[in-house]
């Protein structure tokens, strides 16, 4: 999969701008806070409709504009394909080949990303939150399902988080109708739970011969899934059902009393072990940022497998903070299959010798100025 061109109209600080990418690496070179990673955003956001810097869509906007319009030609196994998506005040709206997508959901996995950039060290050190988000954009864009189950979870949840809030939930009146909520918590919440394991299950069996492979077989990486109601081994969905409602059974007491949900994915977590120690208590800077970079190599492996097709890869600003060893193993990686940005502030740390078919763009103040090849 590649992005051949890439337009901007009145995205963060671009008025217009139109690139062609057709190249297997793509570097986007600049100062501090000139429009680098707005540029990966872009590609981002074309990919998942979402930003991984902000929720507020109105931030991507261009200051006194209302509309920003963004748009790629991808080039893909089964066929060239035109992006688009529009971003006004009001909301989002997808375009595949001129044609509007009903759902923002089904459009999502057209264009398949793995950002690496430095936030993500988050992932391993920061609030289970962002292991969750981690996990609902992965699996998201290889199953476009998984977004439907996310979202009417999400809808259920603040109902009946609101309900328990009001006091209301203790009149036994209101019993049948926290009965539906409960029902249908459990069967949203088991298909993204089982997805959920499945996914990790198949980034560990990849992340753990990456981590391997990058620490020269020193360090073993486990991924473990911490869900908040108790699974053994590959669950099935419906078995996953039964226990989930037992669960919210058991505890309907401390949910009145607390006034909130306390069961279910949105408590889930992972772990990540490195040579059988916790990552997160016992792991150095260096061992944290080599387990996030593992997982972003699985997922470009992993993504294969379950399209048979590469993502395309976002490197922001990682380059510099990587040693020699482990820049070449990245480098290495997608040499060879993976059509790849990279934003950078110099070209010193990048051995350009061990690339080819690179198209290098100066980026300044909102523009972009390409080099000749
Ligand atoms: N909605 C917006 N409208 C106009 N300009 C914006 C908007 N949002 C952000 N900017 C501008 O974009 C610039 C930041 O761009 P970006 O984050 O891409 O920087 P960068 O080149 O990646 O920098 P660094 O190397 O520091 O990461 C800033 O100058 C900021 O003021």
């Amino acid at each position: 999969m590649k992005v051949s061109t890439l337009s901007l109209r009145n995205y963060r600080n671009y008025p217009a701008v139109d690139l062609a990418t057709d190249h297997r690496v793509n570097v986007f070179i600049g100062q501090n806070a000139q429009g680098k990673t707005n540029l990966l955003e872009a590609i981002y956001m074309l990919a998942l409709t979402k930003s991984h810097r902000t929720s507020k869509d109105k931030e991507l906007i261009r200051w006194g504009e209302t509309h920003a319009v963004l748009s790629a030609g991808t080039v893909r196994k089964y066929g060239d394909c035109r992006l688009q998506l529009d971003i006004t005040n009001q909301g989002k709206k997808a375009r595949v080949n001129g044609l509007e997508q009903r759902k923002l959901s089904e459009y999502i996995g057209t264009l398949n990303v793995v950002l690496f950039a430095p936030e993500d060290l988050e992932i391993v050190k920061g609030s289970p939150g962002v292991r969750r988000r981690f996990l609902d954009m992965e699996i998201a864009q290889v199953h476009p399902s998984y977004l439907h189950s996310l979202n009417q979870y999400h809808k259920v949840l603040v109902q009946r988080n609101n309900f328990l809030k009001s006091g209301n939930a203790h009149k036994s009146t209101n019993e049948p109708l926290m009965a539906v909520w409960n029902e249908q918590l459990a069967t949203y919440g088991s298909k993204i739970m089982t997805r959920r394991q499945g996914f990790i299950a198949k980034l560990q069996t990849w992340a753990e011969s990456i981590h391997r492979g990058i620490t020269g077989g020193s360090e073993r990486l486990e991924i473990g899934y911490l869900p908040s109601v108790e699974m053994q081994g590959m669950e099935e969905e419906t078995v996953l059902f039964d226990r989930f409602m037992i669960k919210l059974t058991q505890a309907k007491e401390q949910e009145l009393r607390r006034g909130a949900t306390l069961v279910g994915p949105h408590r889930d977590d992972l772990s990540f072990r490195i040579n059988g120690k916790d990552a997160y208590s016992f792991g150095s800077q260096g061992q944290q940022r080599t387990t996030a970079l593992s997982l972003k190599l699985a997922e470009i492996e992993l993504i294969q497998q379950e399209t048979g097709e590469y993502p395309v890869l976002l490197l922001d600003d990682v380059l510099s903070e990587l040693d020699r060893h482990r820049q070449t193993q990245l480098i290495e990686t997608f040499r060879s299959k993976v059509q790849t940005f990279i934003t950078t502030t110099g070209v010193e740390g990048i051995r350009m010798e061990t690339l080819d078919d690179v198209k290098l763009f100066h980026v300044s103040e909102g523009a972009v100025g390409e080099e000749p090849s």
